[in-house]
């Protein structure tokens, strides 16, 4: 894929010929398109959506996309999906939550095999909610390609770290609208319905997935902020078309469909798209690009200043789904604890760490680890790190938090855990041992530094 090329632009309505004069000139569907392509549209709204959300691309290609067989569902193994968040199926928990980096199976695993749901809330019927899944994949999908009915995907491939080092390549992604590279540290959307298939050119991949239901991402409103600044739109990458026009018998559509797998059979590459235009497209975004803000003088900021993308609900600022992260940056707050704050949050939080160590824990929270801390769960730094922060000093002076990105999925919506990743081999059941060690440093000051009688 050395000879890809992208369109830049958030929300920009592109068009892209693989072939020079495919693109009808002055309307969407043609009695014969030009090269006697086929005109499908895509739509990732509903037709009366207001026009500054409305989102729809137009595909001309070579067969479309119903010439397949029925739809049946998928027979192999177990499924680990989930799509709709219920008593029956998986568990609310107060408890602070911790797992540590899945292992790369040993056996053969493409990206839809080692696609797991960790946790969720809401329902794809109902069009309300989100699922957070992770995956480990060692092989590439072969003649098949997977497709989400249910909803948007944000995936975001992790780096393993030194002595677990076959895990550094990122994912090579053949989407309708053409080809993506993404490597860690980069972040690619699929958006609801969009067919593509993952290749893994040069080893396993590790990674996370939010899948969001019934809305789409946006750029963050800037507020104060100004006009530029955080992700600018223009660092969103999408493709150009690109098409396979082999003829590929035993072709498979993998179909999640209300979080089950539903396969059909046709002779084509769904990637025959020749050329298309719309605003309804894949993307990605390479986080490195992100220009921080922060405060400059005292106090922490809180992590909503690091919204790359976010999915609104109806109410204003409460989002479906944040997606944040913790680039590296300068702290030079006075008189401040630095690290992120105790707290506890209305929102829940899901962590994940690409690369490098975070801020607020010194141990246990590895890249490709993971952590929920749900509504309303006291969480914040590690015993270490409290007391490493205090015996610095409150004027350690700048400092360049170097070789990291974490990054979190916030939510309004309370997630339920699924059950294997409850009894997951990598739960880490003593994550509260991290914060058992914080001591009480109370003493009363007076003005001498005697003890000061209580007022009563
Ligand atoms: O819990 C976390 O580590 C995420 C987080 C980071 C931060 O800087 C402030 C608040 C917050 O929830
Ligand atoms: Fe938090």
């Amino acid at each position: 894929m050395d000879d890809l090329s992208y369109q830049s632009g958030y929300g920009n309505t592109f068009s892209s010929e693989a072939l020079p004069g495919s693109l009808p000139a002055t309307q969407n569907s043609p009695l014969l398109c030009p090269n006697s392509l086929y005109a499908e549209q895509i739509s990732g709204t509903s037709f009366t959506s207001p026009r500054n959300l409305n989102l729809r691309s137009w595909l001309y290609r070579i067969k479309p996309s119903v010439t397949h067989e029925p739809f049946k569902p998928r027979v192999k193994g177990k499924s680990f999906l989930l799509s709709e968040f219920n008593q029956c199926n998986s568990s609310a928990t107060p408890t602070q939550l911790r797992w540590k980096p899945i292992d790369i199976p040993s056996s053969p695993t493409d990206f839809i095999d080692g696609l797991f749901t960790v946790c969720g809330a809401g329902s794809s019927f109902l069009r309300h909610g989100f699922a957070i899944h992770m995956y480990t994949a060692n092989k590439s999908m072969e003649n098949s390609a997977f497709c989400s009915a249910d909803g948007d995907f944000l995936v975001v491939p992790q780096k393993g770290t030194l002595d677990d080092d076959q895990i550094q390549q990122g994912l090579w992604i053949t989407t309708e609208c053409g080809r993506l590279q993404v490597s860690p540290g980069e972040i690619a959307v699929l958006p609801q319905g969009f067919r593509f298939s993952v290749d893994l050119p040069d080893g396993p991949s590790r990674g996370y997935v939010a899948e969001i239901f019934g809305t789409h991402f946006q750029l963050p409103d800037l507020g104060p902020i100004g006009a530029n600044g955080l992700a600018a739109p223009r660092d969103f990458l999408a493709p150009t078309a690109w098409f396979d026009e082999s003829h590929r018998p035993g072709y498979t559509i993998v179909q999640k469909f209300g979080g089950e797998l539903f396969t059909a059979k046709q002779d084509f590459s769904p990637f025959n798209v020749v050329a298309w235009h719309g605003n309804y497209v894949p993307y990605k975004y390479d986080l490195s690009k992100f220009c921080p803000y922060n405060t400059v003088l005292f106090d922490h900021s809180d992590p909503s200043i690091n919204t790359v993308l976010t999915a609104p609900t109806d109410k204003p600022g409460v989002a479906l789904l944040d997606f944040v992260i913790f680039p590296p940056r300068w702290l030079v707050a006075e008189h401040t604890f630095r690290p992120p704050y105790y707290h506890r949050n209305c929102m829940s939080e899901f962590m994940g760490l690409i690369h490098g160590g975070y801020e607020a824990k010194a141990d246990g929270f590895l890249p490709g680890g993971s952590s929920l801390h749900s509504c309303m769960t006291p969480h914040g730094p590690d015993t270490k790190t409290y007391e490493a922060t205090i015996a610095r000093g409150n004027e350690a002076g700048p400092f360049r938090i170097k070789d990291t990105m974490a990054f979190m999925f916030e939510s309004c919506l309370i997630p339920r855990v699924c059950s294997w990743a409850l009894e997951s081999p990598f739960m880490d059941h003593d994550y509260y041992q991290c914060w058992i060690g914080l001591r009480s440093h109370f003493k009363r000051e007076g003005k001498d530094g005697d003890e000061r009688n209580d007022i009563h």
